[in-house]
């Protein structure tokens, strides 16, 4: 049997969720997280308006002398406008209140002595005060229409607050795509079950939804379902009715009961775009992609650790690119100790980072076994071995694919 090659189902994958990007326009208050689709430009000047650092007097510096008392002819509050200032004046200022026309700098109340505060009083000072002083000049941190976040940002908090402030209501984001989850298996059971006679805990919808997540996706739907006819078929209708995207595991390979692939390698069925088979890669061998109902099924076979692998190797940066995320960038590393890798097939080992300059060093975390996934725990990364090599040796650079943190 011919197996397909790692990167061509990538590619496959990658060309059935292509269609599904979108954009849309969200208001930053929602945007935490979301990558931008376009450049977003600042609507005003940042400050706004020339206004003060500090609370105190806002003054021409040419009238200040020390002992000099200068009326103070009205008081600015933040919030409010400014009258312009009358030459040998002063102006009470706080933080953030416009400086009054003609004012060009801003002496704090702590250097300042004022007379009779209020209605018909003077204020002198210690020294006269440098031009611009305490003086917060419109656009020093951005001129209106500069760009103040690029095309393909993920937006933190930090990006958010600039927007906001430069008046900025709403943002051209990468939609995140809706993914719902579908993992087959009579014997599953939930981790709050006791396990009656052949039951194992379900354990790959909870690892597959925070791979989803942690790469653009929203969780919009988890099923578990037994291998019996039917049921995974209600699912999957039910599932395609609202997601972009559906993700199963389970039921792939070559048993009597395979619901998932019975049901979409089958195009009498209703699938279309449909290819189940195997990849010369393990773990994740046996595999399939297809849609139902137009929407874009990739089945991931069951194993917990070919689950992982196959998501991190296959269906990762595809989502990724989706959401408008790029690509997790691969390194290349070497293995501490001389370990063999049967021949045949792309194999992608578990491994834990062990230092290194420059190119990383790494050590083999247990064995290749695909339901080993206690011991994958352990791993920070996978090391990605050629079909074509059988003794890894610690002088030989090898791909690695560090895992989702
Ligand atoms: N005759 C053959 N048998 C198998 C082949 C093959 O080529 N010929 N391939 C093997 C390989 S490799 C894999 S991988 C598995 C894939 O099988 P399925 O995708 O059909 O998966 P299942 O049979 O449903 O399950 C496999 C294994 O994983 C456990 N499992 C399944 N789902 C979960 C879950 N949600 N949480 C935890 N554990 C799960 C399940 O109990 C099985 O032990 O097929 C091999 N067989
Ligand atoms: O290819 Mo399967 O995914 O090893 O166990």
């Amino acid at each position: 049997m011919s197996r397909r090659p790692v990167v061509e189902h990538r590619s496959a994958i990658a060309a059935l969720l292509r269609p599904i990007a979108a954009v849309d326009q969200i208001d930053v208050g929602d945007a935490y997280g979301l990558v931008t689709a376009r450049t977003a430009t600042a609507t005003t000047a940042l400050p706004v308006f020339d206004n003060s650092q500090m609370d105190g007097f806002a003054v021409r510096a040419a009238d200040v002398a020390e002992g000099v008392a200068l009326p103070v002819v009205q008081r600015v509050f933040a919030g409010s406008a400014a009258d312009p200032l009358p030459r040998g004046t002063a102006s009470a200022i706080m933080t953030g209140a416009p400086v009054p026309q003609g004012a060009d700098a801003v002496i704090p109340v702590e250097e300042s002595h004022e007379v009779a505060a209020g209605e018909g009083s003077t204020v002198t000072f210690d020294a006269r005060p440098s031009v611009g002083a305490f003086v917060r000049r419109a656009g020093s941190d951005i001129a209106a229409g500069e760009v103040i976040v690029e095309s393909g940002t993920t937006l933190a908090p930090r990006h958010l607050g600039a927007l906001a402030a430069a008046g900025v209501a709403a943002v051209s984001v990468w939609r995140r795509p809706d993914v719902a989850i579908i993992v087959t298996g009579s014997e599953l059971a939930p981790p709050s079950a006791s396990l009656r006679p052949g039951q194992i805990y379900e354990s790959n919808s909870v690892a597959l939804a925070a791979l989803a997540a942690s790469h653009g996706a929203k969780v919009v739907s988890v099923a578990v379902v037994g291998d019996g006819p039917g049921e995974f078929r209600e699912r999957l209708d039910e599932a395609t009715r609202s997601a972009d995207v559906v993700l199963t595991s389970g039921g792939v390979s070559a048993g009597e009961r395979e619901p998932v692939r019975d049901l979409l390698a089958d195009s009498s069925a209703g699938a279309t775009e449909s290819w189940f088979g195997a990849l010369a890669m393990q773990p994740g061998g046996p595999q399939g992609l297809s849609r139902w109902q137009g929407v874009p099924v990739i089945s991931l076979p069951g194993n917990p650790v070919s689950v992982l692998v196959s998501f991190e190797v296959l269906v990762r940066d595809a989502l990724r690119a989706v959401a408008g995320l790029p690509a997790v960038a691969g390194e290349r590393c070497r293995v501490v100790s001389p370990t063999t890798s049967p021949p045949g097939k792309t194999q992608f080992l578990r491994g834990r980072r062990a230092g290194g300059d420059g190119v990383p060093r790494v050590e083999i975390v247990g064995g290749p076994g695909s339901h080993l996934i206690a011991t994958a725990a352990r791993a920070d990364v996978l090391v990605e071995v050629d079909a074509a090599v059988t003794e890894l040796t610690p002088d030989m650079e090898v791909p690695l694919w560090p895992l989702t943190p």
